[in-house]
Parts: C-alpha cells; structure tokens; sequence
C-alpha cells in the first residue's frame, strides 16, 4: 500500500496548475446517461473516483473514450444495464448519482444503498423523498434502492441542504414531464456547474445557484462540450499549505469568485492575496493568526475545508474554536494531529486548537480525504519527517498532489 514521505520544515514557493472538481466531474459523469448523443467533457480530474465512476458507468453500457486524461467523450446510446452494484458504490459514495438520470431516461434504476463512512451516517433519504415526490415508486431491498415509474414534475422542499441530492433530483427533473421546484436547494458552485452542462444539452433550468431551482422538463436531451469547474477545495488546500508554511504560490487554472469564504479566513489568519481571472497569489510573511470559523452550507465556509484550516490554526498564534455543522464525525484527523505535537481538543462538533510554534514529524494513518489533506499540510511544516499510511483516500480527490508540491519545493514522496 503507498504512502507518503515528508521532510517538513522546507520553504514553499511556486506556482501550480489546479485541476478540475471533483465534486463537479462526478454528476457531469453521471449527467451523460441522460441522453444517447455523446457529452464531451474536459478538464476532468485524473481521479480514483473519476477511474471509479468511469467503470460504474461502462459497466452500465456506456462507451466512455479517454484520449487525453483530462478529456472524456461519453456516449449513452446503448445501455445495457441499469444497475450501480455494491462493489463500486462502497468505494464511491458518489455513485447515487446514477440514480436520478438512469431513472428519468429508462423508467427503472437499481442502485447500492452507499451506507455511512468514515465522516458520517450520510443517508440519501432526501434523494428517495424528492424521486417519490415526483412519482417514483421505491423499494429499499437486499441493501439496494429499487426505484421505478414516469416522472412528473414537482414541488420538492428538502429536509436540509444537500449538495447530491440536489444534483440527483435536478437530473430526474430535467426529463420529467412538467415542472419541477427544488426548494432549499444546495447553492455549490458544483450545483451550478452541473446546471450549465445540462442547459448545453437542451434542459431547462433555471434559478441555479440560488436555493430554489426550478426545471421545465424536456423529451429529450442532446449532446454538448463542456469544461469542468476548477477544484476549489484542491485550490484551498494549496492555499492553506503556503500559509502554514509561511510560504508564496501562485495557483492557475482556479476561480477566486466561488471561495470567497475560504479566501477571507486566509487574509484573517495574515495571508496577502492577490486574484485575476483564473490565477490566486498567496503570500505568508509571518506565523498565521488563529482564526475561529464554522462549515457551513455554501457561499459560507466549505466542511472540506476544515480539516486543512484546523492544520494551519495548529500552527498559528493563538487558540481557535472550530465547529463543524455539516458531518457529525469529521475531527478524525485532531488526533492524528496530536501525535504530532499539536494541542486540540474535540467535544462534540465542536473543537479547541491552541496553535503551538511547532509540529514535529510522526508516522499518521490517514482516514478520509480531507483528513489526509490537513495530515499533508501538517508534514510539511513539522520538523522531522511525516509518513502518512493509507493515501488512497488522497487519491480519490487530489491529482498528484506530491508532484504538484514538490514542484513549489516541497520534499515530499510517494513509496510503496
Ligand atoms: C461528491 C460530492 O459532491 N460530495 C460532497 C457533497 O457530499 P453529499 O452530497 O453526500 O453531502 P450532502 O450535502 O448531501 O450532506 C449534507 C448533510 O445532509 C445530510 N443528508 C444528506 C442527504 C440526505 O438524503 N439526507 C441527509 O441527512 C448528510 O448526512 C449531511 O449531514 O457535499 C458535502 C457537503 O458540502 C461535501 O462534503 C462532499 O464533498
Ligand atoms: C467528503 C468528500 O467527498 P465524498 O462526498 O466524495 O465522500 C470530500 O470531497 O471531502
């Protein structure tokens, strides 16, 4: 199993090329089962998870053509089965996203139930009231969600914010017949993107971005180019990792627009940042101030951000409150932290760090994605050197994050 090994305490700077979303790519994926013409997209992150929804989606008929890594044309003209089958849902919560476009286009879906993780209970309760709402019969047997029927629009007022389970219902709505309201809907710019894919390929959308969105069904939808958003959590984790560091970067490719909340928490901690179109400059002069901050839905601050803020408030001067609002286990990585010098105290979603002037390096173990991130950040500030066991979490969000540190002068690498 790979690891990563960090000599921390080096200077960071330099520039890197952000990748595209991962939360955005994964809907997109799915969104290509919504019609037989063929969805181009480009792009796309060179992901585990993307790897993961391309063999959920083949598996289901599709011919997925990656010339180029970051370039995949999907074309759903002959599906074959309409099933996403334990053994990939349970490495990929994501995979749910089938559920809604498989349901509009072909009458019929049979989804794995994706069951809690490391971060959460995490149920789709939302998903399946908004299908029933739209007329979806749904039966939940041997762990699966069995879900059938013609669907009609609806009035669909959400329990809570759900990022996915708007994207699901925005799918199904998108080829039901009539109109569809989804009320308390997530506002994520990966929402948004998903939107503007499904208006190239004829949709009728509108209100994205905003939290009540509605569609007009259509009969059919056609085929369309489109770019991925830039990972803004990747942009953020970046950005934290110069500003512990006390270190400059340059990212390209990214968007400051979508993380203000993100970008705010920086210039509080001290961190000078500059933007333009598609670039982000950082630059840290002096040991970052704490900072208090709560995870919220968007435009407010991002739940995976937090684990990468709470590293860089372990180093920082002064104590900080952090609360989690959005998953109720997501402080697996304050421990982690601990066993490398930092002083955090956790009591329910709530967590105390007091910045100490230095981590020093340990052997850590990784739990989720976000996690590993905050345990990266760590490594490469703490004296002494950081192995990081378990990366594959890392791997199903962050494209080469070693060789996109090493190029800013990170001592960082991959072993075996
Ligand atoms: C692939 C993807 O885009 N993942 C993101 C998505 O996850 P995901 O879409 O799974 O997260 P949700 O927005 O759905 O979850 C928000 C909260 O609602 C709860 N909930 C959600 C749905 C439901 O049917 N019932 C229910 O109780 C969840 O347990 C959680 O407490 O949004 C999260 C919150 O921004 C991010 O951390 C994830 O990175
Ligand atoms: C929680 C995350 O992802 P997922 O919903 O894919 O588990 C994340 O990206 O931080």
């Amino acid at each position: 199993m790979d690891k990563l090994k960090i000599n921390g305490g080096g200077p960071l700077d330099g520039e890197i090329t952000i990748s595209g979303a991962k939360n955005a790519a994964l809907p997109i994926l799915c969104a290509g089962l919504l019609t037989a013409d063929t969805l181009r997209l480009t792009n796309v992150p060179q992901l585990r998870d993307v790897l993961t929804t391309q063999k959920l989606l083949q598996g289901m008929g599709v011919r997925v053509m990656t010339d180029n890594v970051h370039e995949f044309e999907l074309t759903a003209s002959q599906i074959t089965s309409l099933e996403a089958p334990y053994e990939l849902v349970k490495t990929m919560r994501a995979s749910i996203l089938v559920l809604g476009p498989t349901l509009a286009r072909f009458g019929e879906a049979r989804v794995s139930l994706p069951g809690g993780c490391a971060i959460g209970a995490r149920p789709v309760d939302q998903h399946i009231k908004g299908l029933q709402a739209m007329g979806a019969e749904i039966v939940i047997e041997h762990g699966y969600v069995k879900a059938s029927g013609k669907l009609r629009g609806a009035r669909i007022v959400t329990d809570m914010v759900t990022v996915t389970g708007t994207e699901n219902l925005m799918m199904a709505a998108v080829l039901a017949d009539g109109v569809t309201t989804i009320e308390n809907a997530a506002r994520e710019p990966e929402v948004v993107d998903l939107a503007e894919c499904l208006i190239k390929m004829g949709a009728r959308i509108t209100g994205h971005g905003t939290d009540t969105i509605v569609i007009e069904g259509v009969k059919a939808l056609h085929g369309a180019t489109h770019a991925i958003v830039p990972d803004r959590i990747e942009t953020g984790t970046f950005l934290c990792a110069a500003t512990a560091a006390q270190g400059r970067v340059v990212l390209r490719n990214t968007r400051a627009g979508i993380m203000e909340a993100v970008l705010d928490k920086l210039r509080e901690a001290g961190a000078y940042i500059e933007a333009g179109d598609d670039w982000i400059s950082l630059d840290m002069k002096r040991r970052p101030k704490a900072v208090n901050l709560r995870t919220l839905p968007y435009p407010a601050f991002p739940t995976d951000m937090q684990a990468q803020f709470m590293t860089v408030n372990a180093v920082a001067e002064g104590t900080s409150v952090i609360t989690e609002t959005i998953f109720e286990n997501r402080f697996m990585h304050a421990p982690e932290l601990v066993r490398m010098g930092a002083d955090i105290a956790t009591e329910g979603n709530t967590a105390v760090v007091r910045g100490v002037e230095k981590l020093s390096g340990a052997t850590v173990m990784a739990t989720d994605l976000r996690a590993s991130a905050s345990l990266v950040i760590a490594g490469l500030v703490a004296e002494g050197e950081t192995v990081i066991d378990r990366i594959y979490h890392l791997d199903r969000g962050y494209e080469h994050i070693e060789r996109k540190l090493s190029g800013i002068g990170a001592r960082i690498e991959r072993i075996s």
